[in-house]
């Protein structure tokens, strides 16, 4: 193929398909999609609605109706679903503008397996790509978050998602070495749920307990006075709505177990990690990413168990995104993740 016809101003895709939220950059134009990875089907498998509007109705459907999502740990679960929402998502990324068969480079999880990383390819391809690359979440985010990672300098990234924690050491645009670890922004959040109920026998969704979290938790003791929060749910006993008032503090210890297992990951990659590549990442600091980063007092934890001092970068719900579009607009590494993707497809 002519080198300039398949490197010309085609509208190629950057997408990061998350558990928790899919964001879409178009070549030329940015991030032009960003959606709670969700799809509600129908008894028959039709599909209702994608995205925001089947968010809302997690766990407020009628028995009719299912809103699920078909990425569970970073990985593809529900084949059938995920190529709807997919396909929903590129079409309204293309907004009437078709783009025909754009190449995809879509970021997956470090540690998935190869029939893991098919099932992506064949998503993409049956939602319409012309060619799919594959690259790792924490190299994206890496460069996503402005990391030197073409440098011969150690640069340390943790990307904190909704299934998956990556940890990774980049130098020389390559990973050195990660850990994958499916523990992230989901466990916290299933930690909120299993604490309410067992210590205040409050039943409560998912929604209200990401809600809980965002608001209220945090991984470090941050406040001077801890605050709190009304919370409604279902009592356990009685079965009847009732609202309790939860402090900041209890949050916290709620999440400690799936805090523990983040920070464990990131310890045993640094043991791991070749001396001069740990001198840079001393001098450097750690980077965190994903919406996982947003996490108050994370950056502290984190700092105050493993001595280095860490930083949340900027927008880091979109670094992945980013990332991918990075790759987009530099046809050298672009081509070389395509082949590595359809040597493995
Ligand atoms: N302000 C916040 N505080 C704490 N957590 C947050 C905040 N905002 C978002 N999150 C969490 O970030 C997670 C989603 O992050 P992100 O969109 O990066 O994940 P993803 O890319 O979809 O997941 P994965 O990479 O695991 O497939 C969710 O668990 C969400 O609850």
């Amino acid at each position: 193929m002519n080198f300039f016809k398949r490197f010309s101003l085609s509208r190629d895709m950057g997408i990061d398909l998350g558990t928790a939220n899919t964001l879409i950059y178009i070549s030329g134009k940015g991030i032009v999609l960003e959606e709670p990875s969700v799809v509600a089907i129908d008894r028959d498998k039709t599909p209702i609605a994608v995205g925001e509007e089947a968010r809302k109705m997690l766990g407020r459907t009628p028995g009719n109706i299912i809103a699920l999502r078909p990425l569970r740990d970073g990985v593809i679960a529900d084949f059938y679903s995920a190529e709807i929402m997919l396909s929903e998502f590129i079409r309204r990324a293309h907004e009437g503008n078709p783009l025909g068969n754009p190449r995809m480079v879509i970021g997956i999880p470090s540690g998935i397996t190869g029939v893991e990383r098919r099932a992506v390819i064949e998503a993409a391809t049956r939602a319409g790509a012309k060619e799919v690359g594959l690259i790792d979440e924490p190299v994206a985010a890496a460069l996503g978050a402005g990391l030197p990672v073409t440098e011969a300098t150690g640069n340390m990234i943790i990307d904190i998602g909704g299934g998956t924690t990556e940890v990774a050491v980049l130098s020389l645009q390559g990973r050195v070495l990660s850990e994958s670890v499916r523990v992230a922004g989901d466990e916290l959040t299933e930690a909120i749920v299993q604490y309410m109920r067992k210590v205040h026998n409050l039943i409560i969704g998912e929604r209200t307990a990401e809600d809980i979290k965002i608001k209220l938790g945090s991984a470090y003791p941050i406040h001077n006075e801890e605050p709190v929060q009304e919370v409604r749910g279902l009592h356990l006993m009685s079965g009847l709505p009732r609202t309790i008032t939860i402090k900041g503090g209890e949050v916290r210890e709620s999440m400690a177990e799936p805090l523990s297992t983040i920070v464990d990951a990131v310890k045993r990659t640094l043991e791991r990690t070749p001396p001069e590549l740990a001198a840079d990442i001393i001098d450097r600091g750690i980077m965190l990413a994903g919406g996982g980063a947003l996490m108050k007092g994370l950056d502290m934890l984190i700092s105050h168990e493993t001595g280095i001092v860490t930083h949340v970068a900027e927008d880091p719900l979109r670094c992945v995104v980013k990332g991918t579009g990075e790759v987009l607009k530099n046809p050298k590494i672009l081509e070389r993740i395509l082949n590595e993707s359809a040597r493995m497809a």
